[in-house]
């Protein structure tokens, strides 16, 4: 079976896009893993599907189903690189530039703001309200997700997906991520945040990812991070993060919803043989 895909980026955390709207692919986790193999396969941080909504779903119409998975092949219930690289996608299909995404951690609505052919989109994605409880994060036990019970004190929160965010002077030194990925404090592992605060409306990132590892970017990472700042006191709502690949601009906004604003590039488009990668 052949798979038409975009290669896409946001900041450089990068994505095969693979659209499932007008007919399903076969794909499980083994093959989606090959897909996302650097030397096997494609090569990516995250593997994005797309499929055709329910119309009969209850939480209102959205436009497109996306779901995310992470190199090892295990769901993650929420990229926001990766919806505003969708987003950019459906921009280029209409002349709509607002979009509705329904993803695990929810509806997602998405603002595109010019969407060049090639060029890179501007994209503003509402990312939904931070899941500040430790049962939502989740944790393995009680616990106050504004200091956690480990070296360093970091603060945890779940974006659809889980994040914990280490406050740290020195962002080189942050080592600590694939002990922290899958310490049991988290029993569906974790993306490990490590953030420098550089002034109170901007910090230096680097998350190491559940699944894939340091990535050039992470936007649910930098949401987690802006909102456990403010929480702290650390910083403010609206705050410039800095990652490796580039800035993305996060606001946790008066109504709880935390807004995601930067880019989502188109790389290159391929045509792939699934009966080339082992079911
Ligand atoms: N590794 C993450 C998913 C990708 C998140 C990141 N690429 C983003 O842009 O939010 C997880 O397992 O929850």
């Amino acid at each position: 079976m052949r798979a038409a895909f975009h290669k896409m980026h946001g900041l450089g955390n990068d994505f095969v896009v693979v659209d499932e709207r007008d007919r399903s692919l076969d794909l499980t986790p083994r093959r989606i893993a090959a897909l996302m193999d650097r030397k096997r396969g494609i090569g990516a941080d995250q593997f994005v599907t797309l499929s055709r909504p329910d119309i009969q779903a209850e939480d209102g119409n959205a436009d497109v189903n996306v779901r995310f998975f992470n190199p090892d092949g295990g769901e993650a219930g929420a990229c926001g690189n990766a919806s505003r690289c969708v987003a950019a996608l459906l921009a280029r299909e209409s002349d709509a530039r607002s979009f509705t995404l329904r993803t695990q951690a929810g509806l997602l609505a998405a603002r595109v703001h010019g969407a060049g052919e090639q060029g890179e989109a501007r994209v503003t994605v509402d990312m939904g309200r931070p899941q500040l409880d430790w049962r939502a994060v989740p944790l393995a036990q009680k616990a106050d997700t504004l200091r956690l019970p480990l070296a360093g004190e970091p603060a945890a929160l779940s974006m659809g997906n889980p994040h914990v965010t280490f406050f740290v002077d020195d962002i080189a030194a942050s080592s600590a991520g694939p002990e922290i990925e899958v310490h049991e404090l988290f029993p569906q592992r974790v993306n490990a945040g490590f953030a420098r605060i550089d002034a109170p409306d901007r910090m230096r990132l680097r998350v190491w990812e559940r699944g894939a590892g340091f990535t050039l970017a992470c936007g649910s990472g930098a949401c987690a991070a802006v909102v456990n700042a403010a929480r702290r006191g650390l910083g403010e709502r609206r705050m410039t993060v800095e990652a490796d690949g580039g800035e993305l601009l996060i606001e946790w906004a008066p109504d709880d919803h935390v807004l995601m604003t930067g880019p989502a590039a188109f790389a290159f488009e391929g045509v792939v043989d699934l009966e080339a990668f082992p079911r």
